[in-house]
C-alpha cells in the first residue's frame, strides 16, 4: 500500500528546523510502501497542491503531520476538509480517544480523515510522538479501509448502477492480501478483492497467459487434432507429380481421332515405368495412374468398344475408340495441379481440424512431422471436506455430497483435446492443499491448475490465502461481476504455472470454464483472438430468446440454453432452473446467453424474441 508523508511546518520548509515526524513514523510503515514525502509551509494553497497531486498519482494513503492545533497558523485541517468527498469520524474519534488516554492536550487537536477518490487522507500532529501515537491508534484498520476503497463494494454497485454510472477504479500496487487467519472472529466480512468486470478480467487473462512452446508432433500423433501449427509449411513436391488419369480407360493421342487402334501397353496406378505411345496407338490406363510419354488425353472406357482379343482370348488387342473431339488434357491431372510445389500447404497460426483435412494435406506432400504449439496440461483439483468420491461407492455421511464437479470438468477439459490430470479431493486445509498442488506442479508437470470450491467469504474457503501466503502466487483477480461465479479467482504462481481457483457451486466452476479457462487455454495452445477481441473464445453466436427470462438486478448472467436452429434464426430456450448448485442446468446445453444485469438493462425481464449474444459451448443438433 503506497504512503505520502506531507510535513506542514512553517520553520522546517524554511530551513529553520529539521524534520523528524517523518523518521518517526517510518519506524512504523511496516506493510506500507512509503513512496512520497515533502515538506510545505503553514498554507493552504501549498498543502491542497501537495495532496491533490498525490491523489492524481494514486497514492493510497496520505498522511499529513502538523498543522492541526489551536495556534493561528494551524490550517492542515482547513486545507484538507474542503478536498474530502467522504469524512471519516470513526478515524477521528479513534485518535482523539487513543490520545486523550496519554494526554488531556489531545482534547486540543482538530484532526480531520476522509476519502478523496480512491485515498485515504489522515491529518496527524506535528510533533513524532503525537504523530506516531494517532498513526499506532488507526494503522490496524487502514489496510482494510484501503482495501474497501478499492472494491465495488455490493453497496457501491447498486448506487452506481443504479444511477447508470460507471464509475471506473484504477488499481495501482498490490491487492490486499487475503490472510490465513486463525479464528473465525478475524476473516474479513467484505471481500477484499474488487468484483471487476468480465472484460477486465479478459484482460487480466490475456497479460498474464504464458508465451506458447513450440514442439514437433508426428502427424500420427492424436495430439496433432485442435493443435495450432506454428511454422509455414509449404510443398517441396508437386502432387501429382507426374500426369495421372483420372478415370479409367485409354491413353490416347487426342489428334488421333476416333477408330481402331492397338493396345500397346498397361498403366496401372503403382510405381510404373512404360515405354513412349507414338501415332496410331492406345494404352489401356486405370485411375490415378501415371500417362505413358507421348500420350495427351485419356478416354473412358465406356466410350470404346473391344474390336479384337489376343489368341488365347485373355487380352485386348484391338479397341475402337468411340469417343469424338477429344481435347488434348481430357481426363489427366497435370502436374502440380491439386498443390504446386513450394505453395503453403498450412500457414502458421491455422488449426488443426478434427475433419482430417490438414492431416491429409500434410501427407500427401510427404510431410509427417510439423511444429505446433504444445497444448497446456491441466491438473483437476476439488476441495472440500464434505465430497465423496463417487467412484469409491461409499454411501454419503449427514452433510457430505458427492464430488460432481471432477467428473464434470474432466470431460469438459477432454474433450476440448487437453491432457487431464486429475488431482482428486483436497480437504479445507492449507497442508492439504500445498502438498497436492506442489505435486501437481513439480512432479506430475501440469501447467494449469483448477480448482473448485473454497473461494468465497467462509471460514473454510482457503485458497485464496494458500495460494497468496502459502505458494507465493500472485492473486491477478479474486471476484468477477458476474452470475454465476461471482467469486471466481485468478493466480499465477511462479513463471509459468496459471491457477483458475473456481467457484464450488457446481454451474458456476462449468461457466467459468467456458468463460475463462478454456480462452486462457486457447491463447496459451497458440490460437489468436478474433478482431477486437482480448481472448480466443468459443464461437459467440446471435440467438433469439424464445422465452422471457428474469434479469439479476446487479450481475450479468450466463444462462444456460439450448440453441436450435428455426426458420432463419438460431433460437434459444431455458434449460430450466438456474441456480448455481444445478449442474442439472447444464444438461442439454450447448449455448451459455449473455445476459445484462438489469442495473445495466434499464429493465428487470428481457423479453422473448430479443437478441442476444450466445457462447457455443457444444454443437447444434438437429
Ligand atoms: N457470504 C458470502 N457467501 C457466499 C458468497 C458471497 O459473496 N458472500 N458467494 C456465493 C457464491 S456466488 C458462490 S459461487 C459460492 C462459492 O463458494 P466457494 O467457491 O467458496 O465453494 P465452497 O464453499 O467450497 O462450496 C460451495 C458449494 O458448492 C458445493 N461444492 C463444492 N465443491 C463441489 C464439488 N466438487 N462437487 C459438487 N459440489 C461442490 C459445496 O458443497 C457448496 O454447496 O459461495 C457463495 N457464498
Ligand atoms: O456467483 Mo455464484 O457462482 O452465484 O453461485
Ligand atoms: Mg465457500
Amino acid at each position: 500500500m503506497t504512503v505520502g508523508i506531507l510535513v506542514v511546518s512553517e520553520s522546517v520548509s524554511r530551513g529553520l528546523s529539521t524534520d523528524k515526524v517523518v523518521d518517526a513514523l517510518k519506524q512504523h510503515l511496516d506493510g506500507f510502501e512509503l513512496i512520497a514525502q515533502k515538506v510545505v509551509p503553514d498554507k493552504k494553497e501549498d498543502i491542497q497542491a501537495a495532496v491533490l497531486d498525490w491523489v492524481r498519482q494514486d497514492i493510497r494513503l496520505i498522511l499529513t503531520a502538523g498543522g492541526t492545533g489551536f495556534t493561528k497558523t494551524d490550517i492542515t485541517p482547513e486545507a484538507i476538509e474542503p478536498l474530502l468527498d467522504k469524512k471519516a469520524p470513526g478515524l477521528v474519534h479513534a485518535m482523539l480517544s487513543y490520545s486523550l488516554q496519554i494526554t488531556p492536550f489531545a482534547m486540543l487537536a482538530r484532526p480531520v480523515a476522509g476519502v478523496r477518490g480512491e485515498t485515504l487522507i489522515v491529518t496527524l500532529p506535528g510533533s513524532p510522538k503525537g504523530a506516531t501515537e494517532n498513526f499506532q491508534a488507526i494503522k490496524g484498520v487502514l489496510g482494510h479501509a484501503l482495501s474497501q476503497l478499492g472494491v465495488e463494494s455490493s453497496r457501491s454497485l447498486h448506487k452506481e448502477s443504479g444511477s447508470g454510472h460507471h464509475h471506473h477504479h484504477h488499481h495501482h500496487g498490490h491487492l490486499a492480501k487475503h490472510e490465513l487467519v486463525d479464528s473465525v472472529v478475524a476473516r474479513h466480512r467484505v471481500s477484499p478483492y474488487p468484483a471487476i468486470s468480465v472484460d477486465e478480467a479478459y484482460s487480466k487473462i490475456s497479460e498474464n497467459t504464458p508465451t506458447p512452446e513450440v514442439i514437433e508432433l508426428s502427424i500420427s500423433d492424436p495430439r496433432l487434432v485442435g493443435s495450432v501449427v506454428a511454422e509455414n509449411v509449404t510443398a517441396q513436391m508437386d502432387v501429382p507429380n507426374f500426369r495421372a488419369s483420372i478415370v479409367d480407360g485409354y491413353a490416347v493421342i487426342s489428334s488421333d481421332g476416333p477408330g481402331v487402334y492397338p493396345v500397346v501397353s498397361v498403366s496401372h496406378a503403382s510405381k510404373n515405368d512404360q515405354k513412349e505411345l507414338v501415332a496410331g496407338q492406345i494404352a489401356r490406363i486405370t485411375t490415378g495412374a501415371p500417362l505413358p510419354q507421348g500420350a495427351d488425353a485419356v478416354v473412358m472406357v465406356e466410350e470404346t468398344r473391344l474390336a479384337e482379343t489376343t489368341e488365347d482370348g485373355t487380352e485386348e488387342k484391338l479397341v475402337e475408340i468411340l469417343a469424338k473431339n477429344v481435347k488434348a488434357g481430357e481426363n489427366i491431372r497435370a502436374i502440380g495441379s491439386d498443390t504446386k510445389k513450394d505453395s503453403l500447404v498450412l500457414a502458421k497460426g491455422s488449426r488443426i481440424s478434427s475433419g482430417g483435412g490438414e492431416i491429409g494435406a500434410l501427407a500427401s506432400v510427404g510431410v509427417n512431422k510439423i511444429k505446433v504449439y504444445r497444448k497446456p496440461v491441466i491438473g483437476l483439483l476439488s476441495t472440500g471436506n464434505e465430497l465423496q468420491d463417487v467412484q469409491t461407492e461409499k454411501s454419503l455421511h449427514y452433510g457430505e455430497i458427492y464430488d460432481s464437479n471432477r467428473p464434470t470438468l474432466v470431460s469438459m477439459v477432454h474433450n476440448c483435446g487437453y491432457e487431464v490430470v486429475d488431482l482428486g479431493i483436497a480437504s479445507d486445509s492449507k497442508d492439504s492443499l500445498v502438498k497436492i498442488i506442489k505435486d501437481a506442479v513439480d512432479v506430475k508437470k501440469i501447467d494449469c491448475l483448477v480448482t473448485t470450491g473454497g473461494v468465497s467469504m467462509g471460514e473454510l474457503d482457503l485458497l485464496k490465502p494458500t495460494i497468496e501466503n502459502e505458494l507465493h502466487g500472485t492473486i491477478h483477480f479474486g471476484r468477477v461481476r458476474m452470475k454465476p461465479g461471482k467469486p471466481t479467482t485468478f493466480a499465477t504462481i511462479g513463471k509459468s504455472t496459471v491457477v483458475f481457483a473456481l467457484p464450488g457451486n457446481p454451474a458456476s466452476s462449468s461457466v467459468c470454464y467456458h468463460l475463462f479457462v478454456l480462452p486462457c487455454l486457447l491463447k496459451w495452445q497458440g490460437l489468436e483472438p478474433a478482431v477486437g477481441q482480448k481472448l480466443p473464445t468459443e464461437p459467440v453466436v446471435k440467438v433469439k430468446l424464445a422465452e422471457d427470462l428474469k434479469l439479476d438486478p446487479q450481475r450479468p448472467e450466463y444462462q444456460r440454453v439450448s440453441i436450435r436452429q428455426s426458420d432463419m434464426a438460431l433460437v434459444a430456450t431455458s434449460t430450466g432452473f438456474q441456480r448455481s448448485s444445478n449442474i442439472g442446468s447444464f444438461k442439454r446445453a450447448n449455448g451459455l446467453v449473455c445476459l445484462p444485469a438489469a442495473s445495466d438493462y434499464g429493465k428487470t425481464v428481457i423479453k422473448t424474441g430479443t437478441v442476444v449474444d450466445a457462447i457455443l459451448i457444444d454443437q447444434i443438433y438437429m
